[in-house]
């Protein structure tokens, strides 16, 4: 069987609300089936009936190590490398900070535009809370790997742009960092579940990531972080929480570093969440990401075909070239948001990035070829009839 007949049976593995086709697990995962029994199970076995025994009995203490690995083998990162807790805006401030101190007579924070702001806005914070000269400098997208010099000390780049689903060279892009003497940190927020990822084999020394949008762990997930065995080792916190600490229950007044990744990890999990995002790690067994890329592709690629030859009102804001793009398509459109509101309407969850971008995900793991016609069918009658040019439409209430 070759990439393009092979077909991904998991699509009974979700919850999908009947009559909508949802183009937005860029955004928000759905719900993969068995996590409502199982976190029920959770809060009334363990939780209920177990009580405070649940930490050692359930394995709630090292939950974080154990959905690390199931992340791990994802985003092509060893056992043990990935922990999890806290949010990707926390988890960048860790790695950002760790980084800097790893290259301390170095003054750069190296990023790009196409960054989601909450990376920038969490190093423009560390930078004001540091002080001594440090600065966050913002290049267009294409010129990261041209502007990496002696004086960066941490290049952070969000891999797949939140707007438009370019992606950047991760190979090309962390070996021009090491040739500068830099240390590379990625935000896989939109990579992990969405494209194959060799952490290990571009050999960067951080990654962060979120669990709600590919990976499905519901609203509010608990985010991962990864740092490469060398740099686990020596790396220092900057939140340096209790249940980052080598002994943790034995109390004692001075912080002393949990081996490796462990480090990272600040307080107390959220295990519930936790057990959510757990469950959901299980509807990838038996998926190879190769054959999760190869779907992405033909699906992006027939919605593109499909749109551009219905809907010339819209102008295609992702690259052309599928190699280039993560799992998201995007397109421009001056009402936008109001086409959107409309789609939404009529059944076809996608979403809107100010100031004109249709953002669609495709997953394949619960979307077809089917889906995608019909996605495309229905965006074309709402362009071709204006149906989107209603007044309950172009009012501005959406926050998401
Ligand atoms: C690339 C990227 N970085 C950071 C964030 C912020 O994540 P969180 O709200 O979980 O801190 C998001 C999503 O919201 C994102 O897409
Ligand atoms: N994390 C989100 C949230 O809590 C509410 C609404 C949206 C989000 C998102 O993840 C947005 C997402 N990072 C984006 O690419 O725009």
């Amino acid at each position: 069987m070759n990439a393009t007949t092979r077909t991904l049976p998991v699509k009974e593995r979700f919850h999908l609300p009947k009559g909508v086709i949802y183009l937005d697990g860029n955004s928000l995962g759905p719900l993969p089936r068995g996590t409502t029994e199982r976190v029920q199970q959770m809060m009334e076995q363990e939780w209920g009936d177990h009580l405070i025994t649940g930490w050692n009995r359930d394995g709630w203490m090292e939950q974080p190590a154990r959905v690390g690995n199931r992340v791990a083998r994802l985003i092509g990162a060893p056992a043990g490398s990935v922990t999890m807790g806290d949010t990707l805006s926390v988890k960048v401030y860790q790695a950002l900070s760790a980084a800097l101190k790893l290259r301390p007579a170095r003054r750069v924070i190296l990023s790009d535009s196409g960054n989601f702001p909450s990376d920038l806005y969490m190093a423009q914070g560390l930078i004001r809370q540091l002080g001594q000269g440090y600065t966050l400098r913002v290049v267009a997208p294409e010129e990261v790997a041209g502007a990496m010099d002696d004086t960066v000390a941490v290049a952070m780049i969000t891999q797949v742009d939140y707007r438009t689903g370019r992606m950047h060279d991760m190979t090309a892009i962390t070996r021009a960092a090491h040739a500068a003497g830099a240390i590379m940190l990625w935000d896989l927020a939109h990579s992990a579940g969405a494209v194959p990822v060799d952490l290990a084999g571009s050999s960067c020394e951080f990654a962060v990531g979120c669990t709600y949008k590919y990976l499905n762990g519901g609203p509010g997930a608990p985010a991962f972080i990864y740092a490469r065995e060398d740099v686990a080792a020596e790396m220092q916190p900057a939140l340096a929480g209790w249940l980052g600490h080598d002994a943790p229950f034995a109390f004692e007044p001075e912080y002393r570093p949990a081996p490796g990744i462990a480090r990272m990890r600040v307080g107390t999990p959220p295990v519930i969440q936790m057990t959510a995002l757990e469950q959901a790690l299980t509807v990838w067994d038996g998926v190879d990401m190769q054959d999760v890329r190869a779907a992405s592709i033909r699906l992006s690629e027939l919605f593109i075909k499909e749109v551009e030859a219905n809907c010339p009102q819209l102008r295609l804001a992702s690259p052309r070239d599928p190699a280039m793009r993560g799992s998201q398509v995007s397109f421009a459109f001056d009402d936008g948001y109001a086409a959107m509101q409309a789609l939404i309407a009529h059944g076809v969850i996608g979403d809107f990035r100010a100031p004109d971008i249709m953002r669609f995900g495709f997953t394949p793991l619960y979307l077809d070829e089917e889906d995608v016609r019909q996605a495309a069918r229905i965006l074309t009658r709402i362009l071709t009839d204006r149906l989107w040019d209603a007044p309950e439409f172009r009012t501005r209430h959406q926050v998401t």
